[in-house]
């Protein structure tokens, strides 16, 4: 299979960057017409699924909203997360998982592995038992074709405790320079991981888009850049470039609950991602 970061590409050239997540809240569950239950969840992923699949570059299922169902969930997910795929969407399982590297192995070969019911394109990680940890999920999307999202700063409010947090190390460096953040730290490591590959690595890093001007990080890690928080979390298209500068080249902006609120209506699922997929495509194009 080519690069993650290779099938990206193309996917957000030919169809846009958007991204949806298929995020089945309880309370969306009920303003569609839905139980709270099995049922429900499968006609919900379904609908988006067939809504969606076939014109959006990314769906993203947030794994939480399926594991609540415990194993009847997961198989609906595993079942969401084929059909996506034979429908040409990339499928990126934000599960965002993170541990010592031995069970890390066993997460990776979960999402990752060619032939696991949950394959996924790519996956969510967090580095924050070290960005070391996170190798045997690198090798393995590497070998794979797949790829991984690493939060670097997360779309929420409380993430600056951690992220922007500067290690005593660097706080000034050999040329004088300083406050190198551990978010910086992060997209410092996926720089690496992608450099040199074309057209753009298969190491993203999270970046949230609720975030304001981001100016001071260096942004261009030559991969994607997972932007949440468009819609529910109040930042809109708009905004993107004001975050993301030139890097806004890069970003696969996602959307959940903006887009998922106007179902069960296929046809109101579908125009709402158009309406996203405008906005953002006018927005990126003005930088
Ligand atoms: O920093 C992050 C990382 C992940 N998320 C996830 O994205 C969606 C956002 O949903 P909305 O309904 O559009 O707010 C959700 O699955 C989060 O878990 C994030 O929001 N921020």
């Amino acid at each position: 299979m080519e690069p993650f970061g290779t099938r990206l590409r193309r996917a957000m050239d030919e169809r846009g960057p958007l991204c949806v997540g298929i995020d089945p809240h309880a309370s969306l569950l009920t303003d569609w017409g839905l139980n709270d239950d099995i049922a429900g969840l499968e006609r919900f992923s379904r609908t988006v699924v067939e809504a969606l699949a076939d014109r959006v570059a990314v769906l993203k299922p947030q794994s939480a909203f399926f594991e609540r169902f415990g194993s009847r969930g997961i198989a609906v997910l595993e079942k969401s997360v084929d059909v996506a795929r034979a429908a040409g969407a990339l499928v990126v399982m934000d599960a965002k998982r993170g541990d010592i590297g031995s069970t890390m192995a066993a997460y990776a070969s979960a999402f990752l592995e060619k032939g696991s019911p949950l394959f996924s394109d790519a996956l969510t990680v967090s580095p924050y038992l070290g960005y070391g940890s996170l190798k045997p999920a690198v090798e393995l999307a590497r070998e794979s074709g797949a790829g991984l999202f690493v939060l670097a700063l997360t779309s929420n409010p409380e993430g600056g405790e951690v992220q922007h947090a500067v290690r005593p190390g660097d706080v000034a460096d050999a040329a004088g320079s300083v406050g190198r953040s551990v978010g910086a730290i992060m997209l410092a490591h996926l720089a690496a991981e992608n450099a040199g590959e074309a057209p753009m690595g298969s190491f993203g890093a999270v970046v949230g888009a609720t975030l304001g001007d981001l100016s001071s990080y260096d942004l261009e890690i030559n991969g994607p850049l997972l932007a949440p928080g468009i819609g529910a979390q109040g930042a809109t298209p708009a905004d993107l470039p004001g975050v993301f500068g030139a890097a806004v080249r890069h970003v696969v902006p996602n959307v959940s609950r903006g887009v998922l609120r106007h179902g069960p209506d296929i046809g109101a699922l579908r125009a709402s991602a158009d309406r996203f997929a405008e906005e953002i495509r006018a927005a990126v194009a003005s930088v």
